[in-house]
């Protein structure tokens, strides 16, 4: 359907002055979505590239978007990732129903008026038209009050004055409120035991806030602005649940008689995470709108203990109100695992056993930063359990039957529960040599591993016998994040004369490669110019930098903490996904606790244990090389 320079009436509202219409330019897009043609322009390739990313889009279209798919009974899609831009940034579109637990249900999409678009801008005054904003004069944030507008979306970072928070999670948060992802009428909140004013924690915030490249416009007014809707409270130190009334009741204020929903960031130390939990449980959650909590990881430090957490957590609130969150997981790579899956013919029909004949999963940080973040869970419980696993499960899983969350999450958890147990002879640790840790500022226990190299087998019909190797380490020779899928020898191969010696050269290989050097990489054979028949495997490469050099890349944070807000949970660990995943590390885990099994010692700035090198043969799998 196509809609060109057509005008569209806004309806009345009985409480907003109106005009009548409003003048917008549409253009027919891919898949029943509204784009702005202005948006839209003709790539290298013809095809077509949005400009100024979804970001730009969304800032002209919020109510209106949702009024213009009502009008037309067109159908979204459940899964915001089908759209051409990214979905808009409703507070609409995950409707929660009400249960006997008196959880409430959010606005639905009819309820919302185009007036009421997220930003807060009255489209219909007759002076804004579509795609304007206001400038952000002295008068427009004098005249964004809490008591007239009341706040549609409060976040909390419980732990605000941590390093987490301060280095990630506030820039992310101004991030998504400078691309229009957040409400207008966000009201954030700082809460940590600290005896702090909102005047002090606006100044941490202040000094890690920046405005991205192509965020600079009115990059100071928006931060004002920002730290203008931030409010610090102080939980202090006897307990949080004093702190936590205090917390919603000020909430409660900022939201007014709005129909408002709340986030709660959990960056706190592991140690702290039941009891600042089960407090919010009890005192914050929203009265009249939906409440998630984000969780940081790990979850738990084995089966046992994380059984305990998770029980606590779901003693308080519903499973789909829990995100946990593993920020590596927002990375682009794991997105493109599923993009390229199911969204190709090519690879789909050769995604198993009979034409793959190992998998790699691959990261290694050429930094010691793990050990202070993980301190004293070490890298497998740090990385393997979350990232790693869930790296494969997204790769390894059947076809979900849609995009919803929770079907993702279903047939990643049946992969979790295929994978065989790791057997510990399948495992070689690694730590760098203590030499090294005083360079770095980093004091190793002498047990945790830095490094792990495992082989790990999914008993299912379609990856019965293909090895999954992982590969993780820190101190490394270089930073590296690599997915690679080795397909088998081509059976009967006419050429293998031509290939060489080592024909394992010679196999096709699928290579998705993570930040700085973002690229997909397939190997294919092809012959060399010239006479004779020489043979040549060479790459065909999609380079991110080449490709999409305008395009900003957002932080993992701000991928995920969007994902919250729009109620996407496929990228978090439900509860039976925790569990499946600690069950395959159980063994290895015990034995190196029960026997405090001494890793293999590596130079800093090496290529880890030798061992790894053994593992890699025992299973049959030529080694990447760094
Ligand atoms: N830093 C990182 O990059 C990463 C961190 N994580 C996880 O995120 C969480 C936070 O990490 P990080 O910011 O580095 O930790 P920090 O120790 O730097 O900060 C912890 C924060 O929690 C507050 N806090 C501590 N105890 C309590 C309590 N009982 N009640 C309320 N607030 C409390 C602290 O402030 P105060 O003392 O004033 O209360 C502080 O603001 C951890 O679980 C960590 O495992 C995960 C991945 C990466
Ligand atoms: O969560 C973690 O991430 C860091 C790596 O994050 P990056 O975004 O800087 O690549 C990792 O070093 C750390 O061990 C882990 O806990």
């Amino acid at each position: 359907m196509s809609l060109a320079n057509c005008l569209l009436p806004f309806s009345q509202s009985g409480t907003t002055p109106s005009s009548s219409t409003c003048s917008c330019h549409l253009a027919a897009s891919f898949s029943n979505f509204p784009v702005s043609s202005r948006d839209l322009s003709a790539s290298r390739n013809e095809s077509l590239v949005l400009n100024g990313g979804g970001s730009n889009l969304c800032r002209k279209f919020c109510g209106l978007k949702l009024w213009i798919l009502k009008s037309l009974n067109l159908k979204q899609g459940s899964h915001r990732k089908h759209q051409p831009v990214n979905e808009l940034k409703t507070r609409s579109e995950h409707t929660f129903l009400s249960d006997e637990r008196g959880f409430t249900e959010e606005t639905k999409a009819a309820d919302l008026r185009p007036e009421e678009n997220i930003l807060g801008i009255d489209l219909s005054d007759g002076y804004h038209k579509v795609g304007d904003l206001p400038p952000l004069s002295k008068q427009v944030l004098e005249g964004i009050s809490d008591v007239q507008r009341g706040a549609s979306l409060c976040i909390a970072v419980v732990g605000a004055t941590g390093e987490l928070a301060r280095m990630k999670i506030f820039p992310a948060l101004f991030a998504l409120y400078y691309s229009g992802y957040l409400p207008e009428d966000v009201a954030i909140f700082g809460f940590s035991r600290k005896n702090l004013t909102d005047e002090d924690l606006r100044s941490i915030i202040a000094s890690t806030l920046t405005c991205r490249v192509d965020h600079q416009e009115n990059c100071g007014d928006k931060i004002a602005v920002f730290l203008s809707r931030t409010y610090y409270i102080n939980g202090g130190y006897n307990n949080n649940r004093e702190g936590m009334s205090r917390l919603a009741e000020r909430m409660k204020q900022i939201e007014g008689e709005s129909k408002a929903n709340r986030i709660f960031y959990l960056s706190v130390p592991q140690e702290a995470l039941v009891d600042v939990a089960c407090t919010i449980g009890d005192k914050a959650q929203a009265p009249r709108g939906w409440t998630r909590i984000i969780v940081e990881k790990p979850f738990g430090f084995n089966s046992h203990s994380s059984h305990l957490l998770t029980k606590s957590i779901l003693s308080k609130f519903e499973e789909r109100q829990i995100y946990r969150i593993d920020h590596m997981l927002g990375r682009n790579l794991i997105e493109n695992l599923t993009v390229l899956r199911f969204s190709n013919l090519v690879f789909e029909p050769v995604w198993n056993r009979t034409y793959i004949r190992n998998v790699q999963v691959i990261v290694s940080e050429s930094i010691a930063q793990t050990e202070k973040y993980s301190d004293g869970y070490g890298i497998i419980r740090d990385i393997v359990h979350s990232h790693i696993l869930q790296t494969i499960a997204l790769l390894a899983m059947e076809p979900p039957i849609s995009l919803d969350g929770e079907d993702i999450r279903n047939e990643k958890v049946k992969v979790l529960r295929s994978i065989r147990k790791l057997d510990p002879r399948d495992v070689i640790l690694g730590q760098y040599k203590s030499s090294s840790q005083e360079k770095n500022g980093v004091v190793l226990n002498g047990v945790d591993p830095t490094y792990c190299a495992a082989a790990l087998y999914i008993d299912n019909a379609r990856w019965d016998g293909v090895p999954f190797l992982v590969r993780v380490g820190t101190g490394l020779i270089k930073h590296r994040v690599e997915i690679r899928v080795q397909f088998r020898h081509v059976p009967g191969n006419l050429y293998r004369e031509n290939i060489g010696i080592n024909i394992d050269l010679g196999t096709n290989e699928l290579i998705l490669r993570g930040e700085p050097d973002e690229a997909i990489l397939v190997k294919v054979n092809n012959k060399v110019p010239g006479l004779g028949l020489q043979l040549d495997a060479s790459e065909l490469n999609l380079l991110y930098k080449d490709r999409y050099s305008t395009h900003e890349v957002p932080d993992s944070y701000e991928h995920l903490i969007h994902d919250v807000i729009d109620g996407d949970n496929h990228l978090f660990m439900r509860s039976d996904e925790v569990a499946a995943a600690w069950n395959i590390l159980s063994p290895v885990l015990e034995e190196i606790d029960k026997h405090h099994t001494a890793p293999e010692l590596y130079e800093f700035g090496g290529r880890g244990p030798v061992g790894a090198y053994y593992l890699w043969a025992k299973h049959g799998v030529p080694w990447a090389d760094d």
